[in-house]
């Protein structure tokens, strides 16, 4: 059984605006799945149909096998949100917020305990959440999202706000969780975020699915290149590599040659060739294509908010 599923799931606002258009989504039970897209993509409709809190057009969603409009309950009982822009109650302590969190799932959970995990310790969990900054804040909204074990955690935007290394922290948690067994689905648009931590995304464009797989299936399937550094003593006037497939691009910066190839093995082709010119190659890297790369292959630029 997925932990999450749509089929033909579209959500129209009024006449003109298709939030999210025909949508066949599948995120397995244990993975962390990243939900991608610019802004305007479609990411928080889809999370609020799951939630119920938007009913959508056309098409259903099931999450835990649980069908989102009729089994709400069911579903709610069993997953733990951060939802994007939560609120938090400025004159209660984070640990009363966690508190109040136990006793509405009802769960024994140890509030104490579901604070440290989240790295807010028996000071910072005693004092006023309206005196957190924003990474506690957030901290502070995860733990309450695990409370009661959840088995699928949703999570919007979970490091927007977030300092490096608050985002960081971010990640190690959402990895604990996944150890224990917890299926993650998260949106966001912060790219690296989401290849450090994801053993899927799905990349989201104008409302529709525009690509769901592993970052190196992405990779893959784009064919985006990965690119060849070579420091030379010198750049060769007439360099052509236009007869060698494989390579898209060619620059050159300062005595740096940047080649861009989408088949890894035509390096040492490439790189005897530049040889070839009577050229002395003093160091060579290579940088594989980052997921903002695919980003920018799947989706247009164009903010549609
Ligand atoms: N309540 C609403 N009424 C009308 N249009 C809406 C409503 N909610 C969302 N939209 C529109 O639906 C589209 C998708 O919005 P959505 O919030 O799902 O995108 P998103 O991918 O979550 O974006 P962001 O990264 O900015 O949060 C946008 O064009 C948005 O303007």
């Amino acid at each position: 059984m997925p932990a999450i599923r749509t089929d033909g799931l579209t959500k129209r606002f009024g006449a003109g605006v298709v939030a999210v258009e025909d949508l066949d989504l599948v995120v397995e039970e244990g993975e962390v799945f990243g939900y991608l897209g610019p802004n305007g993509a479609g990411k928080s409709t889809t999370i609020n149909v799951l939630l119920d809190y938007l009913r959508p057009t056309e098409g259903t969603a099931t999450v835990l096998g649980y069908d989102a409009q009729d089994e709400t309950q069911q579903i709610h009982e069993r997953i733990g949100i951060l939802p994007e822009g939560f609120d938090l109650y400025d004159r209660l302590t984070g640990r009363k917020h966690v508190e109040f969190a136990v006793d509405s799932k009802g769960s024994d959970d140890d509030p104490d305990e579901i604070l440290d995990r989240v790295g807010l310790g028996p000071e910072a969990a005693g004092r006023k959440a309206g005196g957190y900054s924003t990474g506690m804040g957030q901290r502070l909204a995860l733990g309450m999202a695990l409370v009661g074990d959840p088995d699928l955690l949703i999570l919007d935007e979970p490091s927007s706000g977030l300092d490096p290394n608050g985002a960081r922290q971010m990640r190690e948690l959402v990895r604990e969780e996944a150890n224990r067994g917890t299926t993650v689905f998260f949106s966001s648009h912060i790219l690296g975020q989401v290849e450090a931590v994801c053993d899927r995304v799905g990349i989201m464009n104008e409302g529709r699915l525009v690509a769901e797989d592993t970052i190196e299936g992405l990779r893959e399937s784009v064919g985006t290149s990965s690119t060849l550094e070579l420091t030379v003593d010198r750049v060769p006037d007439d360099l052509s590599l236009d007869d060698i497939d494989a390579v898209t691009d060619l620059t050159a910066d300062g005595n740096v040659l940047r080649i861009a190839v989408n088949d890894s093995g035509v390096k040492s082709e490439v790189i005897n060739r530049v040889e070839a010119q009577g050229v002395t190659v003093t160091d060579i890297s290579t940088e594989q294509a980052s997921l903002e790369d695919l980003f920018a292959a799947y989706t247009t630029e164009e903010v549609t908010a």
